[in-house]
C-alpha cells in the first residue's frame, strides 16, 4: 500500500517540471527598434521549448538574452527581469556572478564555431579553463565521456589529434554540443542549429536534443515547424516582437487559438 503511493507521488514529481527560466515584462530596444514588446514566458525544466515565428520577430534577440549576450551591442537597452536559479541575470553587479551565470548556460550557433585546432584540443579548452584542477586523466575521461553522450566517439576515436575542421558540418556540430556539455551547463540554447545540415545529421541532431533533455533545459529557435513538432515539449510563437501564443508542443500545432498563429502554421504568410 504504502510502496504504491509512493509510485504515485514519484510519478507525479517525474511530470511536474520546475521553471528554469522566469521571463518578466521583458522589453528590449536596439537603438529605437523595440525588439521585444512585453515578453511573458516561463522556460520548463529538462524539456524542449522551440520559439517559431517569421524572420526578424525577436526569437533569436531573447535566446540572446538568457546568457547575457547582447550585453555588447550599441544601443541594447532591456527592461523587465529574467530569473535563473532565482537570480535575475540583469541584476547583478559582480562580474564573478556573470561568469557563473555564462558557465551554466552554453550557447550552440547555426554554424558550427569550432578552434582551427585538434578535437582533443576543442575538448580541452573549456574543461581546463571551468575545472583547473583537474589531472590530466580526468580531463580525458570527461572527453572521452561527453563525446560518447552527443555519439561521435565511435566516429572520431581515431583521429582524435587530427584538426577538427575535418570533420563533416554534423559532426562539427555535435562536437560543439559535446563542448558545451563538457562544462555541466544546465541550459543550453540552441540557435538554428541544424539550418546548415543535411537531412541525415539533422535528424542525428534531433536524436541527440531528445536525449540531451533528460539532464539539461533546451531552448531551440528553429525556422523548421517540422523539426520543432518532432521535438519540441513546448512552442513559443513570436510575431513583431510579441509571443503572441505559447503553450505544449501538441496543442500549439493542432489546436492553436489566435489567428496570427493559425495564419503562420497554415503557411498563409
Ligand atoms: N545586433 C543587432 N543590432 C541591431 N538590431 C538588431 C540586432 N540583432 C537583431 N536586431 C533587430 O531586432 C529585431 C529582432 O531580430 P532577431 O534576430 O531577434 O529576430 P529573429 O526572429 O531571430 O529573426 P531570424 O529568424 O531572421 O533570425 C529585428 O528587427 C532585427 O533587425
Amino acid at each position: 500500500m504504502l510502496s504504491s503511493t509512493n509510485t504515485i507521488d514519484e510519478d507525479i514529481l517525474t511530470i511536474i517540471k520546475s521553471d528554469a527560466i522566469h521571463v518578466k515584462d521583458l522589453n528590449v530596444w536596439y537603438k529605437k527598434n523595440h525588439a521585444l514588446k512585453n515578453v511573458n514566458i516561463n522556460i520548463k525544466e529538462k524539456s524542449i521549448t522551440a520559439f517559431i515565428g517569421p524572420s526578424g520577430c525577436g526569437k533569436t534577440t531573447l535566446l540572446r538574452c538568457f546568457n547575457r549576450m547582447n550585453d555588447g551591442i550599441e544601443g541594447f537597452k532591456l527592461e523587465g527581469s529574467i530569473l535563473i536559479n532565482n537570480k535575475d541575470i540583469y541584476n547583478i553587479n559582480k562580474l564573478i556572478e556573470l561568469i557563473e551565470i555564462r558557465r551554466k548556460i552554453g550557447m550552440v550557433f547555426q554554424q558550427p564555431n569550432l578552434f582551427p585546432m585538434s578535437i582533443t584540443r576543442n575538448m580541452k579548452l573549456p574543461v581546463k579553463e571551468n575545472f583547473m584542477s583537474l589531472s590530466d586523466k580526468d580531463i580525458n575521461r570527461i572527453i572521452e565521456k561527453k563525446l560518447k553522450d552527443v555519439h561521435i566517439y565511435e566516429e572520431v576515436k581515431n583521429r582524435l589529434n587530427k584538426s577538427a575542421l575535418y570533420l563533416s558540418g554534423g559532426q562539427q556540430q555535435r562536437l560543439c554540443i559535446a563542448r558545451t556539455i563538457a562544462i555541466d551547463p544546465q541550459i543550453i540554447l540552441f540557435d538554428e542549429p541544424c539550418s546548415a545540415l543535411d537531412p541525415i545529421s539533422t535528424m542525428k541532431i534531433e536524436d541527440l536534443l531528445m536525449d540531451l533533455k533528460e539532464k539539461y533545459t533546451i531552448v531551440i529557435v528553429t525556422h523548421n515547424l517540422e523539426q520543432a513538432k518532432r521535438i519540441a515539449d513546448y512552442v513559443a510563437f513570436f510575431y513583431n516582437g510579441m509571443i503572441v501564443e505559447q503553450g505544449a508542443c501538441e496543442d500549439i500545432f493542432i489546436n492553436p487559438k489566435e489567428e496570427m498563429t493559425i495564419k503562420y502554421l497554415s503557411g498563409k504568410f
